[in-house]
């Protein structure tokens, strides 16, 4: 990590797509380590919101910036320290698992090239597979190469859109305690999910509904206000009152 202050915020965010409101009004303010949490039901705009705040869609309304870079002006530098990991793998299935986390180290003109790639594959506990061809990998090992080049540049923002799809619960639990690892390191770390219960894994997390923000909290708060069992009976609770 290249050390430095960490920032993430968004003022009013808004997207329209024709007459479809994806995202609607959105403030985030992130400016030390933390892992924040994007859940909401199929279609409330964690994936907009995603686009708009990396740049690669621009908003209707709003705007956002990364360590103080406003979104759509973000250059090589700022990009440097960013990892961005899509809902689609852009990996390439006819190279090794080694050779693809080395393809994205090269990309990002890493010195210590072999030394990087090294350590996001024991990151994502790859090692062992590193010589395979992700042609003969499994879809869940796959999401782990994607993960593991989106961190080989050692970024200190970091954003994960589902990252943990199809990735069984051991490897889960393993991939949050990695997520957990980087924020100690001092990364923020922004993960959307659909598995509500996973969401206790992060510091806050920011609940969309039709592309707005239903709640944005802690999962302890989640859990006392609304007094539900666990996570997920307490978003589905919101989701019906809100
Ligand atoms: N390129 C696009 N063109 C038209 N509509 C879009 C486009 N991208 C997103 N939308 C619409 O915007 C809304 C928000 O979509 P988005 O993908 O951001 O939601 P999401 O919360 O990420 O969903 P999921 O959990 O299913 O991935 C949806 O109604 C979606 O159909």
């Amino acid at each position: 990590m290249d050390g430095g202050d960490v920032s993430v915020d968004c003022v009013g965010l808004s997207r329209k797509f024709g007459p479809t409101v994806a995202l609607d009004g959105v403030d985030i303010r992130l400016d030390e380590p933390e892992i924040l949490g994007l859940a909401g039901p199929n279609g409330s705009g964690k994936t907009t919101l995603i686009r708009c705040l990396l740049g690669l869609l621009a908003p209707s309304a709003g705007t956002s910036a990364i360590n103080g870079v406003p979104s759509l002006e973000l250059g090589l530098a700022t990009r440097g320290r960013i990892g961005f990991m899509p809902q689609r793998e852009a990996v390439y299935s006819d190279l090794t698992v080694r050779q693809n986390v080395a393809f994205f180290a090269r990309l990002y003109g890493l010195s210590n090239r072999r030394e990087a790639v090294e350590r996001a594959l024991s990151f994502v506990e790859l090692g062992d597979r590193a010589d395979d061809r992700l042609r003969t990998l499994s879809g869940g090992l796959i999401r782990r190469v994607s993960l593991a080049c989106t961190l080989v540049h050692d970024p200190d923002v970091i954003v994960l859109d589902e990252p943990t799809v199809g990735v069984d619960p051991v490897l889960r639990a393993s991939m949050w305690r990695g997520f957990r690892e980087r924020r100690d390191d001092g990364a923020i770390v922004i993960v959307s999910t659909h598995y509500l219960g996973e969401a206790t894994n992060c510091d806050r997390v920011l609940f969309l509904r039709d592309g707005r923000t239903l709640a944005v909290d802690t999962p302890d708060a989640f859990l006392a206000s609304t007094g539900a069992a666990d996570l997920e009976s307490a978003f589905l609770e919101l989701l019906e009152e809100g």
